[in-house]
């Protein structure tokens, strides 16, 4: 047992209580996906200087995109952009992704430490409690911990925690004392200060790897993005975008509700292996173009400080990439 704080028991027993082991079986056995084509994309794909552009519309769309995010790539890791006709084929894709990941990981190093966000993500994750994957994943590897999490109890309709587990995680068989919800008795400032100590118990025991920098390597970060350009709980113009020395902070005044929140920091986000940012609809567009396009003001939203150690693969659907 890698972390006995009370954080690591509040969630087995809050995840024990809602667990009903029966559930997945009939979800695999009831699914018609493993007959399914796969998603449309791949009409085009072009590479360039590490940063490759994936996707099903116009080959001018493709271009104009590509040329305008060379600003973008780094130096750092692979920078891919794939673009999805459909939020379902987007679905589809990213649940190969993830299943991919998870994959490789549980055979390097035994263990897949996954991070989530809240919102919509969640929904997108939905091909993956279906056939193939409810059955060929190993999912008795996965560690299961959030990028942001809002300081309210487990039960409460605004918890990160509940959503993930209502829409996901209760119908995967994921050991629950995997999943690492935050201690939601403590303050915002004492959750955070609890899943910081959470998780370097994990590095400590090697189910979550550990970066030169020194922060945890996650294997996979799938992160949402808010219209307004913010992932995790790091908003636009907010001084914790800039915080580089916690692993875990917490903020009081989101300006998106509710205000109490706790938030994964830029360098443990860019620590990671790989993050997925997962993107979809119109109302989004004009942060993607922020981030990927010609902006007049680069730099501006957090989304664009996103830049990890390893990969980045943008999971956009029409809607999301219509600016590009
Ligand atoms: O707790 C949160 O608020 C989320 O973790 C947050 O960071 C989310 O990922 C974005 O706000 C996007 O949310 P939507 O996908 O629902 O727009």
């Amino acid at each position: 047992m890698p972390h006995k704080s009370p954080l690591r028991m509040a969630s087995l027993s809050s995840s024990l209580r809602s667990f009903s082991p029966g559930r997945h079986l009939l979800l695999s056995r009831a699914s018609p996906l493993s007959s399914r084509s796969p998603p449309k994309r791949l009409a085009f794909s072009i590479d360039f200087g590490g940063l490759s552009l994936i996707g099903t519309r116009s080959r001018n769309v493709g271009s104009r995109a590509k040329s305008s995010m060379a600003g973008t790539a780094t130096e750092s890791g692979e920078k891919k952009v794939e673009v999805f006709d459909t939020e379902e084929d987007l679905a589809v894709s990213l649940a190969k992704y993830t299943a991919d990941l998870s994959a490789k990981f549980v055979e390097k190093r035994g263990a897949f430490s996954v991070v989530l966000s809240g919102g919509s993500l969640i929904k997108s994750l939905r091909k993956l409690v279906e056939a193939p994957y409810i059955d060929s994943v190993d999912w008795s590897k996965w560690h299961v911990l959030w990028v942001d999490e809002r300081v309210v109890p487990k039960d409460h309709d605004d918890s990160n925690y509940k959503l993930a587990y209502n829409g996901f995680l209760s119908q995967v068989p994921v050991l629950p004392g995997n999943v690492y919800a935050i201690n939601d008795a403590l303050s915002a400032e004492g959750a955070a200060d609890d899943y910081e100590t959470c998780i370097k118990h994990l590095v400590k025991s090697n189910i979550v790897a550990s970066s030169e920098s020194g922060f945890p390597k996650f294997d996979l970060m799938l992160l949402g993005m808010g219209p307004d350009g913010h992932v995790a709980s790091l908003f636009p113009g907010h001084p914790l975008v800039h915080e580089n020395k916690k692993w875990v902070a917490f903020i009081k005044e989101s300006p998106k509700p509710p205000p109490e929140r706790i938030t994964f920091t830029f360098p443990v986000i860019n620590a990671s292996a790989h993050i997925a940012l997962v993107v979809a609809g119109a109302g989004k567009a004009g942060a993607v173009h922020a981030a990927l396009g010609k902006s007049n003001s680069p730099g501006q939203l957090p989304v664009e400080m996103v830049s990890p150690e390893g990969e980045l693969t943008w999971f956009l659907d029409k809607g999301a990439a219509s600016k590009l």
